[in-house]
């Protein structure tokens, strides 16, 4: 598959602590990646990379072949990389679909004027967004809330949301955070149909990071292990799996991974 994603070399110090060394990813076009690893392994630091949270002390990101180094969010945003929190960050006290109409509003293109005096153009693209929006909660069977308050949502279901929000901005990459922390195994079953129709529907390659090891052994087709910020092995999960310094690592960290 055609690189899409790339980093070479990637790291970053917090004052004198090495957080990553040396992160070479690549993620294909529609490609679905694992990035797993003990707690404090790196692997939010590695999200927070490419989405501009922090900069790199070295190494380089590249969208498409280009640089998204020093980049700010929204144009990151833009580029194609959208991302989900470990913690979710949803606006609580709004719908469910105001939730992810917010997050289409890049796209908006009536003027203020327009929106103020509520002119035809501003009614054409507000039914627009409206349409798009239940469509993509029709994507994380989330339509029949589309008018309950974000906060009124079980977790489960407002990890769906930021799922949704993140596809609102057509990102060409997804990057989720622990998708399916706090669901049971339904849920999360659910979920990994969910991610691969994702996959199809939007053609979108999507990294993810997750503890729940039969869910990743599952929907990802490449897997990287990250320890103590380096790279310990990557390739396919059956590989993996096996990888002595794999087994060594987690047998080494906490007793819930
Ligand atoms: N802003 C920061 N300042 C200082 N240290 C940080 C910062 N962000 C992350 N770190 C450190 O970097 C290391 C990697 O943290 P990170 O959160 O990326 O790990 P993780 O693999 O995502 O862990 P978990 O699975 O527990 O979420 C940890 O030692 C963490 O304390």
């Amino acid at each position: 598959m055609a690189k899409l994603l790339e980093t070479e070399n990637l790291g970053i110090a917090f004052g004198g602590l090495r957080a990553l060394s040396d992160v070479t990813l690549e993620i294909g076009r529609g490609e679905i990646v694992g990035l797993i690893g003990p707690n404090g392994a790196g692997k939010t630091t590695v999200f927070n990379l490419l989405t501009d949270v922090y900069m790199p002390t070295e190494g380089t990101i590249t969208l498409e072949g280009k640089s998204i180094v020093g980049k700010k969010t929204y144009q990151i945003t833009r580029a194609g990389i959208a991302r989900t929190f470990q913690n979710i960050r949803l606006f609580k006290d709004i719908s469910v679909i105001d939730n992810v109409k917010i997050a289409m509003e890049g796209d908006m293109h009536y003027s203020a004027l327009a929106g103020i005096l509520r002119l035809p153009s501003y009614w054409r693209e507000e039914k627009a967004a409206d349409l798009r929006a239940r469509e993509l909660l029709r994507v994380v069977d989330l339509e029949d809330f589309a008018d309950a308050k974000a906060k009124n949502l079980p977790y489960g279901q407002q990890r769906k949301l930021e799922i949704a929000r993140a596809l609102a901005t057509q990102p060409k990459v997804l990057l989720l955070d622990e998708p399916a922390a706090g669901m049971n195994p339904t849920e999360t079953q659910e979920l990994a149909e969910m991610i691969e129709k994702i996959r199809k529907k939007f053609d979108v390659a999507i990294l993810l990071i997750e503890h729940d090891m039969s869910f990743v052994m599952e929907i990802c087709e490449k897997l990287y292990v990250l320890d103590y910020g380096m790279v310990i092995a990557q390739g396919k999960p059956e590989d993996v799996r096996k990888d002595p310094k794999v087994i060594a690592a987690y047998l080494g960290g906490n007793e819930d991974e």
